[in-house]
């Protein structure tokens, strides 16, 4: 099975159909994510699981613990395979998201936005590295019980040494001679699952190729 998941983000159900069943005999798994959720909500999530790839849910919930436990609820007759928070909701939240999603759905918890840099954390008041605000939320989300972080190539192998166990998603992922758009710690598909990736979620350098399979192809090759 391949561990890469097609960030399939667009509010256009029929391109995000037609997307996922080129790219499907090429990836493990299709990512669904706020924009194609706002516009469609469970409808369209139903839809594309019709295709019959498993389906990660990345709405990165964030918010006291009632309301993310009662969100995650709310979504678990969908049991999508993985769904994301964010780990600094903190550990109560963690908890409560994972007690109430589906038995078949990993609760994965988004340490730092790849599209953020040191001195994005630092404008937010955290001091440090991204390494160490990776590896603090990394303990965290561990001790919550969930079931492993979202965080860059560039701190994976760390992560996965804290928590040898854990399941590890890995976006910002580029192509050597691929474009970077907004995000700021980006490793290529190879270095990223050589420093210890569980899945690859890769959404433009094959979505927005002029042949969405060829691209979905050649950056398989590569693994
Ligand atoms: O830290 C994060 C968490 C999630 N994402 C999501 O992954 C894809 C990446 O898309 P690309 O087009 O390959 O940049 C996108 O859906 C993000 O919401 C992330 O990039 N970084």
């Amino acid at each position: 099975m391949s561990p890469i998941f097609v960030a399939i983000d667009t509010p256009d159900l029929a391109r995000a159909k037609a997307l996922a069943n080129r790219t499907r005999a090429h990836v493990g798994g299709l990512k669904l994510g706020l924009e194609f959720f706002c516009a469609h909500g469970q409808a369209g999530v139903r839809e594309l699981a019709e295709i019959g790839l498993p389906i990660f849910l990345d709405l990165k919930l964030h918010d006291i613990p009632n309301t993310v436990a009662k969100a995650v609820q709310a979504l678990s007759g969908l049991a999508p395979a993985i769904l994301t928070v964010h780990a600094s909701g903190g550990r109560a939240m963690l908890e409560d998201a994972k007690a109430a999603a589906s038995p078949h759905t990993k609760v994965v918890a988004v340490t730092m936005l790849t599209s953020l840099d040191a001195s994005d954390l630092a404008a937010t008041g955290v001091t440090g590295s991204a390494e160490a605000q990776v590896l603090r939320l990394t303990d965290l989300a561990h001790e919550a019980g969930i079931d492993g972080i979202v965080c860059s190539g560039a701190e994976v192998a760390a992560a996965r040494k804290a928590w040898p166990k854990g399941f590890f998603v890995v976006p910002g992922v580029r192509p050597a001679d691929g474009v970077i758009g907004d995000q700021k710690r980006v490793v290529t598909p190879r270095a990223a699952l050589d420093a210890g990736a569980s899945i690859l979620v890769i959404g433009r350098p094959i979505t927005q190729a002029e042949d969405p399979d060829a691209a979905a192809r050649a950056i398989g090759a590569t693994l």
